[in-house]
Order: C-alpha cells, then structure tokens, then sequence
C-alpha cells in the first residue's frame, strides 16, 4: 500500500498518512506518535455517512457515565464494550453511539505522570494531536485505532479498532480544551458540579465502593483542584449547555448536599438547539408546583426560568431546587415544558422512570440530563435531514 496523500503535518507530537491501495476503495490511516515512535494504524471502510460528534465534558466523578447512560437509552440498544476486545476498554458501543473516553489520549501512564509530577489533567499529560486526529477521521466516516488507558494497571494497553457511528459521543477532562477538536464537535456539554456537592459524591462513591478514606479523597480533591481550575474549568465558556448542579436554597445552611439546586444553562442561537422552556419563552418565571398534583414533602420543589448572559453569551436557564417525591407525577412538570423535542407525550417521564434507579433520577440532574439527551437526539435527526436535503454538487451546477 502506497503512501498516496500526506492530509496533516501540522502536528507537534504526531503526525498521519491516508494511504490508499490502487486497487480498491480501501482507505488506510496511520498515526505515528512522534515522542514514543507508537503506531496506530487502521484498516478502514471509508463510509459516505458524516459522524455527528457531541462533546461531554467534566471532572472525574461527576456523573459523566451516569449522563451517557442516560442518552445511549434515548437512542434505544444497550451499550456495550466492544465485542471481544480488552476487558478494560473504557468504550461503549450501542446501535447508534459510540462513546469513546478521552482518558484514552493520556499521553503518560500512571507512572510516567508521576515521575513528571504531573496530573491527568494537565495537557502536559495527554496528546491532543493524536484526539484531534482521531476525532477529525472519525467524523469523516474513517475507522480509526485508537489507544486505550487502562484505568486498573494505570498503563497503555494496545490499541482497539473503533469504527465511525452515527453518533460519536468524546467523554472526560478535556473535550473542549483543544481548539481543534472544539470546532469539530456539532454539540457540546459541560458537568459544573460544585465543589461541595463533588466532595459528597466522591465520598458516597470513593467511600462505600472503592474503601478510600475521608482523608485521602479530601487529599485527592485538592491535589486536582489548581489543575481544574486552569484547564477543566474554563472548557464551560465553550459548551452548548452547561447542567450546574449547586448545593439548595430551600433549607438554610443546609451542609448534607443531599438536596440540590440544579440548573440548565442553554445558549441561544446554536443550530439544530433550541432551548426549552417553561411557560412562557423569554420570560421570567418563578414556580413553585407543590399542591394538588404534585406530591411534594419538605422541603419542596422550586423551578425558575429566565433568559441570562453566560460567559458574555445570551443563554436561557431552566433551574430545579429540591426533588421529586414520586416520579410518576413528573408528567405535571412536563406538561409545562415546552421544546423538549419529545417524539410524545410524558415521553421525558418515561425516560426518568425507565432508569428509576440511576444516581439523580429524584432531582433536576436526571431531569436535566434525560432532557438534553432527547435534545442531542433531536439535533442529530436535524442534522441527518439537513445533509440528506443538502443539493449534491452534481445538481448545484
Ligand atoms: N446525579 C447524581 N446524583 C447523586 N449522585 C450522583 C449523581 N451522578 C453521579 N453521582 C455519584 O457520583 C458517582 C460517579 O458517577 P459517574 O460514575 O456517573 O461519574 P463519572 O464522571 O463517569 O466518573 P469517572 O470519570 O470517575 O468514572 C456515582 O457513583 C454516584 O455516587
Ligand atoms: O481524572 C481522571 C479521569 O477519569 C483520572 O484520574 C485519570 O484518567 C487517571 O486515571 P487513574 O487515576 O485511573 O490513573
């Protein structure tokens, strides 16, 4: 197989070549890793379907699988590791999704980070020519060989075969810190989770299912802290719709973060989104729904909506403070929701009582969540009728 076209040089630390064989259609792409010589080479199928790429952003812990389990169930089909590959593939493949990790772009395994005193999160730690690259052939239809981290060993394992989708899903620290791989992605969301609702989180989880101890999460979350602030945090400017998930205001000094305030920031004027609303679009609205058809114990539930400015951008934000006592009654909030991109009615309902048991389900993150996913379904049915309606070439002339 030749060497036919040289597609980028421009990379610092890795280069690719198409490559193609004379003979047949076939399309081949190989990504040298320059610092480690690594090669990632790829047997492709070059597929006339565009991938639709949607960015999920967030610190560890924050709820990052719990969301993506929640919009691979809106597309229908399991998600699944690959089929017989490594056991500790961090992708998860269903009919229409492919979420790949981005953890897999550590650039220096657990040791390495370590010797260097670096952390997952500084870019000194990931290679961003090589995600870019891979995302940009994956969103052309080409099958890439993408590197895997291994999160049990904490060292690069070799690479497994990832195929175009119809919906690339990039999850993890850093999917909107590369400009390049920002502008590849047709829709984008960050988890803000406030420090203290993160810090119970981690605890609930590092706690009682890892056998960490108060002092070493407490440890860890600080030890991140300088490096999510410089290069984790800044990535919301950038997001289509940011899901803020802050401690509540309906009890005083409440301190258990078991009860939250959670908001969805959406920007306007982003193509194939429209954000929802409640009641009335653009106006400001206070709501408390707590009385004769929705069940609601102390301390409530309170629901704000109004159009903001976010990071100098024009943004509408729904807001939920408190949670759900019985969540066949969300049909009620539903009902006063309005561009949900539903297919029909309680369709949101449905979602949140099919996954009952997921981490949120009583409160405005699953709501959220549920919603957005409905939302990024919509967007890439837009997408697909757009580009199929889209005049070929042939036919402009
Ligand atoms: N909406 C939520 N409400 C309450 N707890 C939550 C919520 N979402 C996540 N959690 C808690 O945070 C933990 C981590 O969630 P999840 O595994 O979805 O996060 P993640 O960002 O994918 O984590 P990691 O990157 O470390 O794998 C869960 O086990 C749960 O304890
Ligand atoms: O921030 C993270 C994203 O998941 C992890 O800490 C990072 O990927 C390193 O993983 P590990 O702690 O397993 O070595």
């Amino acid at each position: 197989m030749a060497v036919s076209t040289i597609y980028s040089t421009q990379a610092l630390n890795s280069t690719h070549f198409l490559t193609s064989s004379p003979s047949s259609s076939s399309k081949q792409v190989i990504f040298y890793r320059r610092q480690t010589n690594r090669r990632f080479n790829t047997i492709i199928t070059c597929a006339a379907q565009q991938t639709v790429v949607i960015g999920l952003a967030a610190d560890s812990g924050c709820g990052k699988s719990t969301f993506m389990r929640r919009l691979t169930s809106v597309f229908g089909g399991a998600a699944e590791p690959p089929k017989g590959g490594n056991p500790d593939s961090n992708t998860l493949i269903s009919d229409m999704t492919t979420v790949i990790c981005l953890d897999d772009y550590h650039s220096l395994d657990r040791t390495g980070r370590k010797e260097k005193g670096v952390t997952a999160l500084d870019p000194r730690a990931n290679d961003f020519d090589l995600m870019y690259e891979q995302v940009k052939a994956l969103k052309s239809g080409i099958a890439v060989e993408k590197p895997i981290y291994n999160h049990v060993t904490g060292l690069l394992d070799a690479p497994e075969l990832i195929q175009p989708p119809k919906i690339l899903v990039i999850e993890g620290l850093h999917p909107m810190f590369d400009e390049r791989v920002r502008d590849l992605l047709d829709f984008s969301i960050y988890l803000d989770i406030s420090n203290e609702v993160k810090f119970a989180w981690k605890i609930q989880r590092d706690m009682a299912e890892r056998g960490h101890s108060l002092e070493s999460i407490k440890a860890s979350i600080e030890a991140r802290k300088p490096d999510f602030d410089a290069f984790i945090d800044p990535q919301k400017q950038y997001a289509d719709a940011v899901i803020e998930v802050l401690p509540t205001q309906l009890i005083p000094d409440d301190n258990e973060g078991k009860v939250l305030r959670v908001r969805l920031i959406m920007k306007e004027g982003v193509k194939y989104f429209s954000p929802v609303y409640l009641f009335d679009e653009g106006s400001t609205i206070s709501w408390i729904p707590c009385g004769r058809k929705l069940t609601c114990s102390y301390p409530g539930i309170k629901f704000n909506y109004q159009p903001d400015s976010y990071f100098d951008n024009e943004v509408s934000v729904v807001e939920m403070d408190g949670q759900f006592d019985r969540l066949d009654e969300l049909i009620y909030v539903e009902s006063h929701l309005s561009n949900l991109s539903t297919k029909f009615y309680g369709e949101v309902t449905q979602q949140m009582l099919k996954h009952a048991d997921f981490p949120g389900s009583n409160n405005g993150t699953g709501l959220f969540q549920t919603i957005v996913g409905l939302k990024i379904r919509d967007l890439y049915e837009q997408l697909i009728a757009n580009k199929a309606n889209a005049p070929t070439e042939a036919s402009k002339a």
